[in-house]
């Protein structure tokens, strides 16, 4: 568990993480969300002890981080993939990093095979390419099997196979109980990771709340209609609307109807003598959802 308490931060006048109170659970994986520049990784840095709150407090289990007499056994975090020393090999910089917070060097070969490094734990960090020092990070944040983790953009730059493999590692951590605290901005990939949100919009928190009550809240889900021949399609709008039901066009000519079933649209349809090539539900994304609720929160951009 991590717990945020009226969590503050400010550089010089500006408060860039601004009473910050939530709890993040264990067992499920929690998104961190939150357009650029809006504390996610001043959030994280001082959940580290790397930065220190002006107000506020964030714990890791029940201590903040400075009481942690062994920080690697309690809480592991990816922050930046590329913070290994080049010269070192995959194996020596775990060993280091084993050392000194008194876990036992087979650990090491353990968190290695995990992260499928085994082969190429004698050769140089500087040598690794983006995706194997992803999994070096991650390597480093399991190595003291802590029941909390930390990833910030774990999948950044990493190809369809790696982001894959980060979000099954991800779902498997949480499914061992752990607590799993993850920023993303790549949403489509967060929809399919997180059960939890954790959106901030300026260093506010905007929303703390399970992914299926965010969509819901924050975006609506329709029923989408193909009608190839148009007299049709404007029978069958028209024939909905008198029925009460609202009724929109897609840039594609579908036809979008809210309120309304599959089954109800397609009976409908049917009576009408409506030939359709297409019927579905159009299930709210979180992109859509997110976009919405942060609309007012982006600090660079263009507005449409
Ligand atoms: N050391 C620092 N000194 C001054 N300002 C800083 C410092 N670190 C971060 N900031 C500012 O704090 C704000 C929050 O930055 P932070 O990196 O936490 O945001 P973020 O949500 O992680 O953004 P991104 O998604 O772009 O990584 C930004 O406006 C940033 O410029």
């Amino acid at each position: 568990m991590i717990t945020f308490r009226g969590l503050t931060k400010r550089y010089g006048e500006k408060t860039v993480v601004d009473g910050l109170t939530s709890v993040v659970a264990s067992g499920v994986v929690t998104g961190f969300l939150g357009p650029n520049g809006a504390g996610k990784s001043t959030t994280m840095r001082m959940t580290l002890g790397l930065d220190h709150p002006d107000a506020g407090a964030v714990l890791i289990g029940r201590k903040p981080y400075d009481r942690l007499r062994y920080p690697l056994r309690e809480v592991g975090a990816m922050l930046e993939a590329k913070a290994v020393h080049p010269g070192r090999s995959a194996g020596k910089h775990l060993l280091a990093m084993a050392r000194s917070n008194g876990i036992p060097a087979r650990r090491v070969e353990e968190v290695l095979a995990t992260v499928g490094l085994s082969d190429v734990a004698g050769k140089r960090a500087g040598t690794f390419s983006l995706g194997m020092s992803q999994r070096l990070a991650v390597a480093g944040a399991l190595l003291g099997d802590p029941a909390v983790l930390m990833f910030d953009e774990p999948v950044n730059g990493l190809d369809p196979d790696g982001v894959r493999w980060v979000r099954q590692l991800m779902r498997s951590l949480a499914a061992e109980g752990r607590t799993v605290f993850v920023s993303s901005h790549l949403m489509s990939e967060m929809q399919l990771t997180a059960d939890h949100l954790v959106v901030i919009g300026k260093g506010k928190l905007l929303a703390d709340a399970p992914m299926d009550e965010f969509l819901a809240g924050n975006s609506s889900s329709c029923v989408s209609v193909r009608v190839p021949v148009p007299a049709q399609r404007a029978a069958l709008a028209e024939r909905l609307r008198t029925l009460g039901v609202s009724v929109r066009h897609d840039e594609a000519g579908e036809l979008l109807v809210d309120d309304a079933t599959v089954d109800r649209v397609g009976d409908l349809a049917h009576e009408l003598g409506v030939r359709l090539h297409g019927l579905g539900e159009r299930t709210a994304s979180l992109e859509q959802a997110y976009l919405e609720l942060t609309a007012s929160s982006v600090e660079y951009g263009v507005r449409a």
